[in-house]
C-alpha cells in the first residue's frame, strides 16, 4: 500500500505523491507561487495546495462493490468509470448505497499513457477550483492500480444527450452548457500561467443535476508557454475532429488551440452532429471542413441547425452562433477569440433569443411537447441509446498512435 488517509481529506502522502510525480507537478507548483497561492481568478481559485483524499485500493474496492460490471458509467480511452459510495463528510469509502455517490475512474495502468494521464489529473484538477470544472476528491496509486475519485455528474456528459439519444436535446440547455463550458476554459486560460486543456470535446463536458456543465478530464492539459514564447511544443495528441490544424501541422500548442476545439462543439451543438464520423459521404466526414462555407453566410446558417429543434431559437440567435463559432474556428490561431470574449458572446446570444410567437427560450422550450426541460428526462445510463449519430471519436495519439 502506497497512501492511507490521515482521514482529514489530506495526508502528508499527498504532496509526497505530488512531489514524485515529477516535472508538471514542479512546474505547476512554480505557476502557482507566481500567483502568490489561493488566488481567486473568474470565480475561480488556485488552492494553496492540493485537498485531495488518498484512497487504498480496498477503499476503492468497497466503494465500488468490487467494480461491479453494472456500476461501470462509462469508458474512455485510458479506463472506465464506475459509480461508487464514500462518506459526504469524511469521504471515507461507504457502503454501496449510503452516503454520496461519486465517479471512480480506474486507469489501464498497463499503458505509459495511463499514468501520464493521471498524474496530469492530479496535479492540475488536485490545484484549481473553479464552478465550472469538475472537483477531484481523491486518488489511489498502489501497486499498478490507478485510480481517481470525482464528484458524481447525474446528467451524464454533452456527449450523450447530443448524440447518443432520440430525442432532441432543447437549445436552451445546449447555450447554457457551452456558456459553463466556456467559463471553464476562460478560467484556465486567464490564470498567471495559463494552463491549456488540449482534449476540449462533447465528451469531456460533464453535467451536475442542473445541467451546469463542468470540464473533466485533465489527462492531456499543459501548462502554457512561459513568458515571451506564444506556444508549447508536444507530441500530437487529443481526437480527431477537434484538433487545430497549426496543432496537427506542427505540433505547436496554443491556447487557442482551445478555441478552435470549443468552435468545433459549438458547431456540434448548432448542427447535432459530430465533428468527425468516418461514415459520412466523401468530403462530410469533418465537421468543419464541410460546414465552414455554410457558416460564412449568415443567411444560410439556419439550413446547418439541428432539425430536431426548429422553433427554439430566433434566425438572429443562429447567425451569431454561426458568427462565433467561424470566429473560434479561424485557420490561424491569432485571428481566433479569447475564451472571455466567447463568453461574452455567448451570453448575449443566451438573452436575445426571443423565438418568433413566443416572449422567450424558456416559454418556447416549454410549449414544445418533445423537449421541455421539464419533459426532458435523463436517467444516467452509459451508453443508454446507443449510437444515435454515428460513432464515439477517435483518440489522437494514444501510446505509439501517431499522426501524421
Ligand atoms: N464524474 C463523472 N460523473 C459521471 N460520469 C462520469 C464522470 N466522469 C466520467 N464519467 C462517464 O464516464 C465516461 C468515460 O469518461 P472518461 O473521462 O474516461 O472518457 P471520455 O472523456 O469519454 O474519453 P477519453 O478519455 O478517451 O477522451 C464519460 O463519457 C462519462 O459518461
Amino acid at each position: 500500500m502506497n497512501n492511507h488517509s490521515n482521514g482529514t481529506g489530506f495526508s502528508s502522502s499527498t504532496s509526497t505523491t505530488a512531489a514524485t510525480t515529477n516535472t508538471s507537478v514542479g512546474q505547476f507548483s512554480e505557476a502557482v507561487s507566481e500567483s502568490s497561492g489561493g488566488v481567486m481568478s473568474y470565480s475561480g481559485q488556485i488552492l494553496a495546495s492540493p485537498n485531495l483524499k488518498v484512497y487504498s485500493f480496498a477503499d476503492l474496492v468497497t466503494a465500488t462493490k468490487n467494480f461491479k460490471p453494472e456500476s461501470m458509467l462509462g469508458q474512455g480511452g485510458f479506463g472506465k468509470v464506475y459509480r461508487g459510495w464514500i462518506d459526504a463528510k469524511t469521504l471515507a469509502p461507504s457502503k454501496v448505497g449510503s452516503g454520496m455517490i461519486v465517479a471512480v475512474k480506474r486507469l489501464n495502468s498497463e499503458s505509459v499513457q495511463g499514468f501520464a494521464e493521471w498524474r496530469s489529473e492530479v496535479n492540475f484538477l488536485g490545484m484549481l477550483s473553479h464552478p465550472n470544472l469538475v472537483k477531484l476528491l481523491g486518488y489511489c496509486r498502489e501497486d499498478k492500480e490507478l485510480l481517481l475519485v470525482y464528484e458524481f455528474m447525474p446528467k451524464g456528459s454533452l456527449e450523450n444527450h447530443l448524440f447518443r439519444r432520440s430525442e432532441p436535446f432543447p437549445w436552451d440547455l445546449r447555450i447554457k452548457i457551452v456558456i459553463g463550458a466556456a467559463r471553464g476554459l476562460a478560467f484556465l486560460h486567464g490564470l498567471q500561467r495559463e494552463v491549456i486543456y488540449r482534449d476540449f470535446k462533447a465528451s469531456n463536458i460533464l453535467l451536475d443535476s442542473n445541467y451546469d456543465a463542468k470540464i473533466s478530464d485533465f489527462g492531456l492539459a499543459k501548462l502554457g508557454p512561459s513568458q515571451e514564447k506564444s506556444h508549447v511544443t508536444t507530441r500530437i495528441m487529443g481526437t480527431y475532429g477537434y484538433a487545430a490544424p497549426e496543432y496537427m501541422a506542427t505540433g505547436h500548442l496554443y491556447v487557442k488551440s482551445d478555441v478552435y476545439a470549443f468552435g468545433v462543439v459549438l458547431l456540434e451543438v448548432m448542427t447535432g452532429l459530430r465533428a468527425h464520423n468516418p461514415k459520412r459521404p466523401n468530403g462530410q466526414e469533418s465537421l468543419v471542413d464541410w460546414l465552414r462555407p455554410e457558416l460564412v453566410n449568415k443567411h444560410r446558417v439556419k439550413h446547418i441547425m439541428d432539425k430536431g429543434i426548429v422553433g427554439q431559437y430566433s434566425s438572429k440567435v443562429a447567425a451569431e452562433m454561426g458568427r462565433i463559432t467561424l470566429f473560434c474556428i479561424e485557420p490561424d490561431p491569432k485571428n481566433r477569440p479569447h475564451m472571455k470574449e466567447v463568453v461574452d458572446v455567448l451570453e448575449h446570444i443566451q438573452r436575445i433569443n426571443v423565438v418568433p410567437d413566443r416572449s422567450s427560450t424558456k416559454s418556447a422550450v416549454a410549449s414544445s411537447s418533445r423537449s421541455s426541460p421539464h419533459r426532458y428526462q435523463y436517467a444516467y445510463r452509459a451508453g443508454a441509446a446507443g449510437q444515435r449519430r454515428g460513432p464515439s471519436p477517435r483518440k489522437l495519439g494514444v501510446e505509439n498512435e501517431m499522426v501524421a
